[in-house]
């Protein structure tokens, strides 16, 4: 009679990796397989908010330095640009009449009339990177992110900053010396009354005093976190 079974699997010890792989394959009956187990995680969108002066802009800085694969969305604005500020890099400076054809055209994602000027998220950009493969990170103010929250619900990740204190938040809004008193009342009051809308975001983050390293470190650790979930979110814009 015939011995159809397959020869025994040689122990490490006795056989070189190559032959151990190469009878589990035969006694498997399949060879294995070099494909990854699981896709390559989706582009993701990262939506950052968070009141004046609690560090926004130190975060996003650092945390492109850390994330080379992130592209730091560049707004398009109507507003004339200010000494100082750079085309492209600050803002996308366009005119009126510019800007009402993109919105004609359905090319911004999001939009605002800020104080008679306008200023929107141009929906090209953020294609032409997550097509690449880079994540994206939105800055934007409260009222923007309820837009965007209604845009792209789910398929996003919403990340709002706050300082560990009201006085804290005063005392980096002090120490940055752009605002008038006047200015600072209201930063104040907008930061109590946005505080309100927290339920709709999914993360926050606290931005405490000499810690900007650390809060980075919790973002840069959202986002993978984002990369490893079973469900992924998947962003069309
Ligand atoms: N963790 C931190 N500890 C101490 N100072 C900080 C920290 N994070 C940011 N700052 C400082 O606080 C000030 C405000 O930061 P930043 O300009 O980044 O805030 P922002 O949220 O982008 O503000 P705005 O919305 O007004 O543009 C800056 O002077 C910055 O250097």
């Amino acid at each position: 009679m015939d011995d159809h079974r397959t020869p025994p699997i040689p122990h490490p010890v006795n056989a070189g990796r190559v032959e151990v792989f190469r009878s589990l394959e035969s006694s498997l009956g399949t060879t294995f397989s070099s494909q990854p187990i699981v896709p390559n995680p989706n582009p993701l969108i990262i939506v950052i908010s968070g009141p004046s002066g609690v560090g926004k802009d130190s975060v996003i800085k650092k945390l492109r330095e850390v994330r080379e694969d992130l592209h730091f969305v560049v707004t398009a604005t109507s507003r004339a640009k200010r000494p100082g500020e750079i085309d492209g890099k600050d803002y996308f400076f366009i005119t009126k009449d510019e800007f009402l054809k993109m919105i004609e055209k359905n090319e911004l994602l999001e939009y605002a009339l800020v104080y008679g000027e306008y200023k929107g998220v141009p929906k090209q950009q953020i294609r032409d990177y997550m097509a690449k493969g880079c994540d994206i990170v939105l800055r934007v103010d409260i009222q923007g992110a309820a837009n965007l929250r209604r845009i792209l619900r789910n398929s996003a990740v919403f990340v709002y900053l706050v300082a560990e204190s009201e006085e804290a938040l005063v005392n980096r809004l002090i120490g940055r010396k752009t605002e008038t008193n006047e200015a600072l009342v209201v930063r104040v009051a907008s930061a109590r009354e946005e505080l309100r809308h927290l339920k709709e975001f999914d993360y926050v983050v606290v931005n405490k005093e000499g810690e900007l390293e650390r809060s980075v470190k919790v973002i840069d650790s959202i986002i993978e976190a984002e990369k490893a979930r079973v469900q992924q979110r998947r962003a069309v814009v």
